[in-house]
């Protein structure tokens, strides 16, 4: 039987399980064996849906009486990139300097890691008490979260379970433990322009066309002007080319076709729908008017796609729950956090339908890059925080 109080030990076991989306990687089933010791009763319910990787999941319930709590999130992680760039390999779980090393270490295995060593406490100190609990994990949120928590929640309701409210144990703290509780999250929506050319010699331009003088007014149209200022619960929205690919090893030849991709994150200003507008307005607009184009009797020939479905922008906020998890963080660290919307978007967007949200958890910094890692000092202080919540949520 495992020992499930030590949040670094139960953080160094998931770790140790290679679960980069979608693969399950031992992840859930290292999770259901904690559990499981604890009095819960845990489901496994397989997702599919045509055109995307079959999604483990986990549904764990303790019954009792009383408000029903759930601890959500995801135990599937991002690739590791470059492994030379790694300190310590990511699925060794290595400690060095009172840090924990290991891809998921704070997105956000370390989240699921607190939630079980302090539930585990909480049994243990309260063992009269009969609370209701459950963990409602994914393996699918990083990837295209089609088979995930969205599903997750729908099966469960269909079963007859209803929530009385929800954490969510994303890395939400930008520096410190304690500084920051996410009360909603931004929208996101991805595209791709392509411009289609004339591939010709660079010495004779005039018998081709260079997609890539197409392609540059219409990036820029997409950048400037800015979209808006900010509204008062949100940063401002931003778009961000994320690669400009012409596929030309040559240096004498003028590419074919260009094709760029962008992400926006974006605020309540807009919808998806109303922002994918703007942006087919700002190209439209840029290839009629492209300072860079030599020959412009020739209209410019472009398309663009929107890939993976939009994430809508979100507000969770509930002030009774922010307030008894602010005093457990007090309680703890000795800090009132305050209440942020930034970074990326998050399940909690599935899970405001069935109850009130919050979503609190490690310090971010590290998140999906090299040498992910969290403080063993954090991880404990984690737990403190979370079983102060249950006390307060249970009392
Ligand atoms: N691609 C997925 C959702 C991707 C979710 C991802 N979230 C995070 O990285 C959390 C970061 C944070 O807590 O700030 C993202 O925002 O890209 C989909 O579209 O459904
Ligand atoms: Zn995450
Ligand atoms: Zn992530």
């Amino acid at each position: 039987m495992m020992t499930t109080f030590d949040p670094a030990e139960n953080l160094a076991a998931l770790i140790r399980c290679p679960s980069v989306t979608p693969a399950e990687g031992g992840a859930l089933t290292t999770l259901q064996a904690m559990l499981e010791p604890l009095g819960f009763k845990i489901e496994r319910p397989v997702f599919t849906e045509e055109g995307t990787p079959d999604i483990e999941n986990l549904y764990a319930r303790l019954k009792g009486t009383g408000p029903h709590l759930m601890f959500a999130g995801h135990t599937d992680v991002v690739p590791t990139g470059d492994l030379s760039l790694w300190k310590h390999p990511p699925f060794a779980a290595v400690i060095e300097n009172g840090e924990l090393y290991g891809r998921g270490a704070v997105d956000m295995k370390g989240g699921i890691a607190c939630f079980v060593a302090a539930t585990a406490r909480y049994l243990k100190k309260f063992p009269d008490r009969k609370p209701s609990i459950s963990f409602l994990i994914t393996g699918d949120e990083e990837g295209p979260a089609i088979n995930g928590t969205d599903k997750l929640l729908h099966w469960a309701k269909a079963k007859g379970e209803s929530w009385d409210a929800s954490l969510v144990g994303e890395p939400t703290n930008p520096d410190r433990l304690g500084e920051t509780i996410k009360i909603g999250r931004r929208g996101s929506v991805t595209g791709t322009v392509t411009v289609h050319g004339t591939q010709g010699h660079v010495a004779y331009p005039h018998n081709a066309d260079n997609p890539v003088r197409g392609i540059m007014a219409l990036l820029n149209s997409l950048l400037i002007p800015a979209y808006d200022q900010g509204t008062e619960n949100f940063q401002a929205t931003n778009l961000e080319i994320t690669s400009i690919d012409v596929g030309n090893p040559a240096t004498n030849v003028i590419p074919a076709k260009a094709i760029a991709s962008f992400n926006i994150r974006f605020n309540d200003t807009w919808t998806a729908d109303t922002l994918q507008d703007e942006v087919t307005r700002r190209l439209s607009d840029a290839a009629q008017d492209n300072p860079f184009r030599q020959d412009k009797s020739v209209p410019l020939h472009y398309e663009l796609q929107w890939s993976e479905r939009p994430s809508h922008v979100f507000l969770t906020r509930n002030d009774k729950l922010i307030d008894s998890l602010n005093d457990a963080i007090k309680a703890v660290t000795g800090k009132q956090a305050t209440l942020s919307t930034s970074g990326g978007t998050s399940d909690a967007r599935f899970i405001k339908d069935y109850c009130p949200v919050v979503e609190f958890g490690l310090v971010g910094q590290t998140m999906h890059m090299a040498n992910e890692r969290t403080s063993l000092q954090d991880l404990e202080n984690l737990t403190a925080i979370y079983e102060k919540f249950l006390e307060g949520f249970f009392a």
